[in-house]
Formats: C-alpha cells, sequence, structure tokens
C-alpha cells in the first residue's frame, strides 16, 4: 500500500513544552482523512510538519515516499496543494482571480516573478470551472466574496496537480450556503479520477463528508483517535474529546453533534 503520510512517534518541542508528541499516524492513497481537535490540539502544526515548515524534534516523518532529512523539501512541496487562511492574507487583492490560481503552479504568492504560458490559464480555467467560479475570471480577488475566495484558492492548490492537498479550516466564516456549496465541490475534487489525497481539518463534524475515509481527532498534541470516520465519529468518543456529554446523529451519512 502506499503511503502518502507516515509519522511514527513524532515530537515537537518549542520553550520546553512538547506541543505534539508521540504522534503515530498513517495515510494511505486512496484515503482521505478529517482532522478535528479543539483550539490548541496541535492541528495547524501538525499540517506545518506535513508541509515541511517544521521538523520532528524526534521521530520520524515520510511525505509521499520522502524522509524528512533525506529529502529536498522545496520540491517535495510542490507535490502539496495547501489552502490556509493564513496564505489568503497574503494575496494580492488587486489581482484578478486567474493571477491567483496560475501562481499555484509556480509555487508563489502572486505572477511577478513567473513566466505562466496560455496552457496554465486555460488549466486555470478548468480547475475555476470545477470549483464553479469560473465566472470571477478577470475580477480582481478583493471583490470576491469570502466563499469565492476560498474557492479559488483551492483551484490555486490544485494548479500543481498535487498528490496531496491539504485544506485548513476552508470553511472558516462561510455562510450555511456558501458552506455547502464548498463541500459540495470538495466532493467533486474526491471523486474526480487521479484525485489527490486530501487532509481536512475542521471544527465541525458535519463537514465531515462521506468522501472523507478516516478521521483523526487530536487532544493536546497527540492521537486522541484515528480509523475509519463512522467508527471515530462516536457520541462516547467526542464526548471524551471535548469533555462535555455529546450525542452524535448521523443524518444522510453525515455525523451532526448535540450538547446534551
Ligand atoms: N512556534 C511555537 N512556539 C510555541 N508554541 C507554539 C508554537 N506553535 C504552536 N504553539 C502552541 O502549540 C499549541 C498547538 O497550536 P496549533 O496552532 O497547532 O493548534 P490548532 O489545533 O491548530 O488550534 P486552532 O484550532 O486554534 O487553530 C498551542 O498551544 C500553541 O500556542
Amino acid at each position: 500500500m502506499t503511503k502518502i503520510i507516515e509519522m511514527t512517534n513524532v515530537t515537537w518541542k518549542r520553550q520546553g513544552k512538547e506541543i505534539l508528541h508521540h504522534m503515530n499516524w498513517q495515510v494511505n492513497k486512496n484515503e482521505h482523512w478529517a482532522v478535528l481537535g479543539l483550539n490548541g490540539a496541535g492541528k495547524t502544526t501538525l499540517l506545518n510538519m506535513v508541509n515541511g515548515y517544521i521538523w520532528p524534534t524526534t521521530g520520524e516523518v515520510s511525505v509521499l515516499g520522502n524522509k524528512f532529512g533525506k529529502t529536498d523539501i522545496h520540491q517535495l512541496r510542490r507535490s502539496i496543494g495547501w489552502v490556509s487562511s493564513s496564505f489568503g492574507e497574503k494575496v494580492n487583492g488587486r489581482h484578478v482571480a486567474e493571477d491567483i490560481v496560475v501562481s499555484g503552479k509556480f509555487a508563489a504568492v502572486g505572477l511577478v516573478f513567473a513566466d505562466p504560458i496560455e496552457a496554465d490559464f486555460e488549466q486555470a480555467r478548468e480547475w475555476m470551472k470545477l470549483l464553479g467560479v469560473e465566472y470571477t475570471y478577470g475580477r480582481p480577488y478583493e471583490k470576491c466574496s469570502h466563499g469565492e475566495k476560498q474557492k479559488i484558492l483551492i483551484a490555486r492548490g490544485l494548479m500543481a496537480n498535487p498528490k496531496l492537498l491539504i485544506l485548513d479550516e476552508p470553511t472558516n466564516g462561510l455562510d450555511f450556503i456558501a458552506r455547502e456549496e464548498l463541500l459540495a465541490t470538495i466532493d467533486r475534487i474526491a471523486t474526480q479520477k487521479n484525485a489527490p489525497t486530501i487532509i481536512f481539518v475542521s471544527h465541525h463534524i458535519e463537514e465531515v463528508l462521506p468522501i472523507f475515509t478516516h478521521t483523526l481527532l487530536l487532544k493536546e498534541g497527540t492521537v486522541f483517535a484515528k480509523g475509519l470516520r463512522n467508527e471515530v465519529l462516536t457520541s462516547d468518543n467526542l464526548s471524551r474529546l471535548y469533555g462535555k456529554n455529546i450525542e452524535v446523529d448521523w443524518r444522510r451519512d453525515r455525523a451532526w453533534m448535540t450538547l446534551v
């Protein structure tokens, strides 16, 4: 089985504190994972490690078969699509949507130092179409709604045909309709031919769509539970994760949570 992510006994220390400790996590090809945990549980730290922005203090990390310490991290990053709100803040709002999308091919924030060809813009249009934002072609990024911006950033993340697509809380700040639309586009990406492996971080269990085969629950910098989505998203696990009495109901193959 091809391994997409392999973390073995990973620890990451800062200022004498173990922010991640004894993390063991494997993601295989043809799996898509949702990652949940309270604020400060270590989700962003974990993703920063997958992307090679930080390295383990102890333990081993291998991403797409590249073992950290024996690989060119910059090269590896070209195979990873990364969508996070912190990136969105760096974007120059005056740039038009398709330029933002095409910049993903060059792993750049804009196109100032890039040399795109016509085919790149055709490809960008295809991704924008898949995400349902083709109509924003030619529109400055700052004139797009929050939901449109999120989709443009996901299209950007797909531009390099990544093997791994990381979506860090992409539904933040979206209204109910925009959120469901964005989730529908994630579903479309996952069900395409040669789809990348998706890692999706969220605070809301109902966003863990059926395409997510697996779920990782993080607590205090380590694995609290991991495995098949339906086996992990249970009333018992979530009650223990959040320290509250929580009931999970399944409707239309999605889990919904109530505090009881
Ligand atoms: N560079 C750092 N130095 C010191 N502490 C850090 C550093 N990076 C993260 N932390 C701490 O590690 C913990 C985990 O942070 P992280 O951002 O990974 O959590 P998170 O699960 O993504 O939270 P949120 O849901 O709020 O985004 C937090 O207590 C944070 O303050």
